[in-house]
């Protein structure tokens, strides 16, 4: 019998609605993962909501839980670090230091940083030092880096002219150590209006994908979190770099007809599980070169 992969999740939990770990965990579980979720914050909410309750944990509990594993003798079977919302840079260099010390126990174990940067004008708000510390020091340890366009930009430090400008920026970032960059959503001059664009670079090929872009009265918040998890998942589970790309596109694309169809502001995770576990839209995503 086929060995069921283990994750170990660390970014934010809300206790209502869905960001962060409590937009990943239960689709990444649905579709065959054991996950650890180890929570940076525990929020009442997301941030867009712009007010929360809730608490920062603190920075020396990330390595205090990952011993804590070690010490149970499981941390080996840990195949796959996700971090993604940080409540402080602290907590990154903490997450760094469990990456190194999951890696030296087993070495094929793959750390998929999502650099979560936040948005002020979306209200999705994010320390300047945590910012900092994703451009400074994480990207340099990630297997997989999933920015959006606007952490692709800061990346970059610029704004893209066109896709294959993206395609640029992204590749670029290859050379910092990634093994892939997935841009989770393109924004540049010329895109078609009603289209939703994401980039998968890899030192093997680069592909980009469209899918269909769906109208909503305030944008959900947690695609990007549900896209990083999801892919991170289907790689463990085997599937190539591309597979897992086009099925992330699928299964986040049908959370979000799900979410539209119930004219939710928070994503319908539960009523979309079958199909997150086996979307019924395809997306083929297209080869593309410099
Ligand atoms: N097919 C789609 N149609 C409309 N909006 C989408 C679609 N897919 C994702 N979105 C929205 O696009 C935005 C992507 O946000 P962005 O800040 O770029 O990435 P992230 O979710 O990582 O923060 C989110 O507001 C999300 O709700
Ligand atoms: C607590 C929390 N976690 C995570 C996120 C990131 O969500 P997204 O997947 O939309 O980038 C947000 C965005 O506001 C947030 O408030
Ligand atoms: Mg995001």
């Amino acid at each position: 019998m086929k060995r069921t992969p283990h994750l170990l999740a660390i970014q934010s939990h809300v206790v209502f609605g869905h960001a962060g770990n409590s937009a990943a965990v239960f689709p990444m579980q649905r579709v065959g993962v054991n996950v650890w979720p180890l929570n940076t914050v525990q929020f009442s909410n997301h941030t867009q909501y712009g007010q929360w309750a809730g608490e920062v944990l603190a920075p020396q509990q990330i390595p205090a839980l990952v011993e804590g594993i070690a010490a149970i003798g499981e941390l080996g079977n840990c195949d796959a670090i996700l971090s993604g919302y940080l409540g402080s840079a602290d907590q990154g260099r903490a997450i760094l230091t469990g990456v190194a010390r999951i890696k030296a126990i087993n070495p094929k174990a793959l750390y998929l940083c999502d650099p979560v940067m936040g948005h002020p004008e979306k209200g999705c708000i994010v320390p300047q030092e945590v910012s900092d510390f994703l451009l400074e020091e994480a990207a340099a340890m990630a297997d997989f880096l999933c920015p959006n366009q606007l952490e692709l930009d800061s990346f970059a430090g610029r704004k893209p002219q066109s896709l294959f400008d993206c395609l640029g920026m992204a590749k670029a970032l290859l050379a910092r150590g990634p093994k892939a960059v997935l841009v989770k959503h393109l924004d540049y001059p010329g895109k078609l209006p009603d289209g939703f664009e994401m980039l998968l670079v890899t030192a093997d090929g680069s592909w980009h994908l469209r899918r269909p872009l769906l109208a909503f009265p305030r944008q959900p918040v947690g695609v990007g979190d549900l896209t990083s998890g999801l892919f991170l998942a289907r790689v463990l589970l085997g599937d190539s770099l591309l597979a897992a790309f086009e099925f992330t596109a699928a299964a986040v694309h049908e959370v979000l007809l799900e979410t539209q169809a119930c004219a939710s502001y928070e994503l319908e995770l539960v009523r979309a599980q079958d199909r997150i576990a086996h979307p019924r839209v395809r997306f083929e995503a297209t080869p593309i070169g410099l």
